[in-house]
């Protein structure tokens, strides 16, 4: 029997915020994504994240012991255009991506068709594949970094009327992109994913594809179809996965998640009978599924691969900037809970 939707762990986001700064902040991002001469005039006092080839650019920290993400003044990159033999006015192709807490707009651009490394060294900076960049930047940058790149992509791939061919024309925040032969505005798009950590009450049940690099276990997921609700894709993605009926669902948090495409990821907890375990695998989508301890699980998070170039642990979880990583972080808090 399924149970409403509990939102457990969705609201510390909106309660930390100062509440006046916010609305005025996001009043002011609304009338930014309508309105071409106030954003053009925001961007001339505000900041830009630079993409090459959609990798974002970072820059070392004034520590010198770690990276972040690079945030050029528009001035300052307009000096850099120039020193690489580029028209400033590239500057005015950024799409807006947020006002930050200072209400600083902040832009992205992407200058891969720019000499990589005479921006690198202009900029003080090195252009890291978006993958590789969650590793080293602070976790409250990526979904910035995300959305960036997401945002990039969606224009690099819109720029035709799916209807009349003709190009279609952006309006100066990259909110949306418009036909004019057609008349259709186009919106960015997001593919909607339900993620599940199924539970079988002191057990949890994690799969991996056969493309999912050496060792690495994940929640179950899977594209939404046309017209289900996020219950209906979750239950059917469990049955179609693994076989199993789940009994019980709690939503969890969400995320973008910009890989290979925009997706909306909606991550939940569910639990089957205990009595009613049995895998049985899709073997056309996963490699392998199986039921992980609690002791298998906490061993796991304490032992995430953090070098590259070293043989990763046998068994290993998706890093901490993936919302499978909370699911399976908040499973072993309960059952630790539950146990004491
Ligand atoms: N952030 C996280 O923690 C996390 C964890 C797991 C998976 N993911 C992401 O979730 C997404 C979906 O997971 P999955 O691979 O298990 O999905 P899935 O089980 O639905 O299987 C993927 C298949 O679904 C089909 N499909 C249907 N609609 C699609 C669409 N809109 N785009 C692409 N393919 C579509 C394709 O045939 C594709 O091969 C992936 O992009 C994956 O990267 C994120
Ligand atoms: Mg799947």
């Amino acid at each position: 029997m399924l149970q409403s939707f509990k939102p457990i762990f969705s609201c510390n986001l909106v309660l930390s915020r100062s509440f006046s700064g916010y609305v005025s902040r996001m009043r002011y991002l609304m009338r930014l994504k309508e309105d071409d001469e106030a954003c053009r005039e925001a961007l001339k006092s505000g900041k830009v994240l630079l993409y090459h080839k959609l990798s974002p650019l970072l820059r070392k920290t004034s520590s010198g012991s770690g990276y972040k993400l690079a945030s050029l003044k528009t001035s300052d990159l307009e000096q850099i255009l120039e020193k690489v033999g580029k028209d400033k006015h590239i500057v005015n192709e950024s799409f807006l991506l947020e006002c930050t807490d200072k209400d600083e707009p902040q832009f992205s651009l992407e200058v891969g068709d720019l000499d990589r490394s005479a921006l690198e060294q202009e900029c003080g900076g090195m252009f890291v594949d978006l993958r590789k960049a969650f590793f080293m930047i602070p976790g409250p940058e990526s979904p910035l970094a995300a959305k960036g790149q997401a945002l990039l992509r969606w224009h690099q791939t819109n720029s035709f009327c799916s209807a009349t061919g003709q190009p279609t024309v952006r309006n100066q925040s990259g909110s949306y992109r418009v036909c004019h032969s057609s008349g259709i505005t186009y919106y960015p798009k997001m593919a909607p994913v339900v993620i599940v950590l199924v539970s079988d009450g002191s057990r949890c049940l994690l799969a991996r594809q056969a493309m999912f690099p050496k060792g690495m276990y994940s929640a179950l997921s899977g594209f939404c179809d046309m017209g289900e609700s996020v219950e209906e894709a979750l239950l059917r993605e469990v049955a179609e996965e693994v076989g199993l009926e789940v009994e019980d669902l709690q939503y969890s948090g969400s995320q973008h998640w910009p890989f290979p495409q925009s997706s909306f990821m909606l991550a939940c907890h569910a639990t089957v009978n205990p009595d009613k375990t049995q895998v049985n695998i899709d073997k056309a989508e996963l490699e392998d599924a199986r039921w992980f301890t609690y002791e298998e699980i906490t061993e796991a998070l304490q032992n995430m691969p953090r070098d590259p170039r070293r043989e990763p642990p046998v068994f290993w979880v998706p890093p901490s900037y993936a919302i499978a990583n909370q699911l399976i972080q908040e499973w072993a808090n309960h059952q630790q809970l539950s146990r004491k």
